[in-house]
């Protein structure tokens, strides 16, 4: 990730070669989806994007200052995508502000309501901007954080969370907008659930999610993996898990594992050069960093990571006797578990094919 914290624009050149597939609403073709942090003032907008993109710890968050003019960050990591982070009191439809430039290649709109504060406002500001965008982006994906709920008892979180989604819904429909894509997470900083969220956001932007989920649910046939997790690892938000059940319990489990390793690869890690030597950014796909931790009583509950590429790491919960025994067969079918992901995003100029990627800023995926 770069940590391109008062960046006004992006200010990599470097071209989105890692992107995962064309925008439906792409226009100008750099490729890069967008998430739009939007929602009042002090909602929590700025918060989110600082714990889950820059690690901030979230008590720290208590200092940020009022967002006063739109902030947009690039990331760099298994896909490029930006994060605009816009201040609560902007009228997105004033017509001094360029509306075509915002929304054009739009990823998701994240709209972030403090669930601990007066709503009805909150809400009929989204529902206006919903409203006023599914004419011209009708394939925008609206995704709803009912944020702050570490605040709340159990009954009134999940009051809240009716409420909210159905007072948008219920409107909505009212302005003859039935069935709209809105989706609604539950989320706070101080817990897994913002990057439970953010996971799932991210994922409706891989075109290769089924393919993906499928590889995952193979391996686990074959190695009789209980659950298993593909990471990005630096922002802890997972891209694809085997279609079985998700608790956030496992997810919990595995993303503070991904802590241990980030911690321990700062002290042990090493930058992966390209094959020609060059450009450090070129990852070349790596199997060296592996790791299998028992934990609880023997035989009990294991977990088995291994680093697939410079930004996704493979955590797998596993339930049975012996996982010694059982290493062998998993790092075999971890290792095809690798290639085909290989294929699935092409990343150096040896993947790419010569007529996309690089050369014409165009996503190669
Ligand atoms: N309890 C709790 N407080 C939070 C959470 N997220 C953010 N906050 C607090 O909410 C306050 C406002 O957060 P900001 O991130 O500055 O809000 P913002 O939406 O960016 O505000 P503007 O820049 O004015 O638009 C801060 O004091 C945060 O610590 C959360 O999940 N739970």
């Amino acid at each position: 990730m770069e940590d391109l914290h008062h960046a006004e624009t992006p200010a990599t050149d470097i071209p989105p070669r890692f992107h995962t597939g064309r925008l439906p609403n792409s226009k100008s073709g750099d490729g890069k989806p967008r998430l739009l942090l939007m929602g009042q003032r002090r909602s929590g907008k700025s918060s989110i994007s600082s714990v889950v993109f820059h690690k901030l710890a979230p008590s720290e968050t208590l200092y940020l200052e009022t967002t006063t003019h739109i902030k947009k960050e690039s990331m760099h990591s298994f896909m490029d995508f930006q994060v605009w982070d816009f201040p609560g009191h902007l009228d997105y439809f004033d017509p001094i502000i360029d509306t075509e430039n915002i929304f054009q290649e739009i990823g998701a709109l994240i709209w972030v309501i403090d669930a601990q504060d007066e709503y009805l406002d909150a809400i009929q500001r989204l529902n206006t901007t919903i409203l006023n965008l599914h004419h011209t982006y009708p394939t925008i994906n609206v995704e709803v954080f009912v944020h702050k709920v570490d605040g709340l008892s159990d009954d009134y979180k999940s009051d809240t969370f009716r409420d909210i989604s159905q007072r948008v819904q219920d409107e909505l429909a009212d302005h003859g907008y039935d069935n709209a894509p809105v989706s609604f997470y539950s989320t706070s900083i101080y817990d897994h659930s913002i990057f439970e969220a953010f996971s799932k956001v991210i994922q409706k932007l891989i075109p290769q999610l089924p393919a993906l989920e499928n590889l995952l649910n193979n391996l686990c046939q074959t190695c009789r993996v209980e659950k298993a997790y593909l990471f990005d690892i630096m922002s802890k938000i997972y891209i694809a898990t085997d279609t079985s059940p998700t608790d956030i319990a496992s997810y919990e489990v595995c993303s503070d594992y991904i802590d241990t390793v980030i911690d321990i690869s700062e002290i042990y890690g090493w930058d992966r050069p390209a094959e020609d030597g060059s450009a450090e950014l070129l990852e070349t796909g790596n199997d060296d960093a592996e790791s299998l931790v028992v934990f609880e009583r023997k035989g009990s509950h294991y977990l088995y990571l291994r680093e697939i590429n410079k930004y996704l790491a493979l955590v797998c919960i596993m339930n049975d006797e012996g996982p010694g025994e059982k290493k062998a067969l998993l790092d075999y079918d971890v290792r095809r578990f690798q290639e085909g992901l290989k294929e699935m995003f092409p990343r150096t100029d040896r993947d790419v094919p010569p007529t996309e990627g690089a050369a014409s800023g165009q996503p190669s995926g």
